[in-house]
């Protein structure tokens, strides 16, 4: 795939937004990256990873001349950063991020982004527990889903050349609107993260409050909880305030399920726990065999989706364990 975009500014560069300048160059997507931070050290970091041709700490500074713009900060960072670049971005650019809650990026970046700018919100559904600019790679989005929520005005054209990009990276990609996304991940992700973070702090209390040893003797099946439970906590802070109600429906039907679980615990009945758990093995078999390590989720109305165009190595990022 040859250059599809004269200038990529990337407004943050942890995992996410380094991955991507790792994969544009690496598949020659972009003739220039620029690079804005918030932090000096971070944009250091960055330089000395050789990640992108302009650094800079001023995000308007980056996005001018730029005509493909993709916010990758924490969410809760989007609409102050919105106000910022707003006015400098070039008439016909696309701008898109990676948040991974998407009603809310419509919400606080939309207003923001002047007539004659095509605006694709877009969430990379791939990443790791580790965060900052080292911890990119540029096989990230190989295999893996991205999600993108075009608005109805957004000329299809703009939407085709930004599918284009990250299928080049190694992505399937399918547009649905913001709030089907966000319904979606608050169970498939959201709340396994949430799940994650509450069992590694009640395991931790216990401890605390025994006074004995608990988290020394976990073997795999907790320790595949501390993995996401790992995960950057001002990052999970944003996505759960800003995926709230999509987040305490779904934490909802959770509940009920497991009220329904806990009752067969208590009253022994086998069969029940038996048929739940014959069921969900297959379900992870499947994922398995589909060849997919972390779980696609069912999206349930497909209107856009392809195969990645030039397939970069997968590598697997979904289950590991770094300690
Ligand atoms: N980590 C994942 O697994 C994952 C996966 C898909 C999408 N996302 C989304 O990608 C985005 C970035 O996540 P990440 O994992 O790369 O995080 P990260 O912590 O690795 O990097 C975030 C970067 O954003 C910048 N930043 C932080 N606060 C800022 C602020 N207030 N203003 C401007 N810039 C700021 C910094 O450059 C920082 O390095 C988030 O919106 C997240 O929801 C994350
Ligand atoms: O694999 C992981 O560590 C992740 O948490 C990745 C994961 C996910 O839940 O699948 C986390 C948040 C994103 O928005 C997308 C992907």
């Amino acid at each position: 795939m040859s250059v599809t975009f004269r200038k990529l500014a990337l407004v943050g560069i942890g995992l996410i937004g380094s991955s991507i300048a790792l994969a544009a160059r690496r598949q020659n997507l972009v003739e220039t990256i620029a690079i804005a931070t918030r932090r000096a050290e971070t944009l250091a970091e960055a330089r000395a990873l050789d990640l992108g041709d302009i650094y800079t700490l001023d995000a308007a500074e980056a996005v001018r001349g730029a005509d493909l713009v993709i916010l990758c900060a924490p969410v809760g960072a989007y609409g102050a950063l919105a106000e910022a670049i707003g006015p400098f971005l070039e008439p016909g650019a696309i701008v898109s991020d990676v948040g991974s809650v998407k009603e809310h990026v419509v919400k606080v970046v939309g207003p923001h982004v002047p007539e004659g700018v095509h605006f694709i919100p877009g969430h990379p559904i791939a990443g790791t527990e580790h965060s900052g600019p080292s911890a990119g790679f540029a096989e990230l989005f190989a295999g893996r889903w991205c999600v993108l929520t075009p608005g109805a005005d957004v000329p299809a054209a703009a939407t085709a050349r930004l599918v284009a990009f990250w299928q080049a990276m190694g992505s399937m990609v399918e547009c649905m609107d913001a709030a089907h996304h966000d319904m979606v991940l608050a169970i498939t992700s959201h709340i396994p993260h949430l799940i994650a973070y509450n069992i590694v702090g009640t395991v931790a209390d216990l401890e605390a409050d025994t006074k004995s040893e608990v988290i020394k003797f976990s073997a795999s099946g907790f320790r595949d909880f501390t993995r996401i439970a790992a995960s950057d906590p001002v990052m999970w802070r944003d996505v759960f305030l800003t995926n709230r109600d999509a987040v305490l429906e779904m934490l909802g039907r959770f509940n009920e399920d497991l009220s329904v679980l806990q009752r067969a615990v208590r009253t022994g009945d086998g069969p029940a726990l038996e048929a739940l758990f014959t069921r969900t093995r297959a379900i992870r078999r499947s994922i398995i065999s589909a060849g997919q390590e972390t779980a696609a989720p069912d999206f349930g109305r497909p209107h856009e989706a392809a195969p990645p165009a030039t397939p970069l190595p997968v590598r697997d990022h979904g289950g590991g364990d770094d300690a």
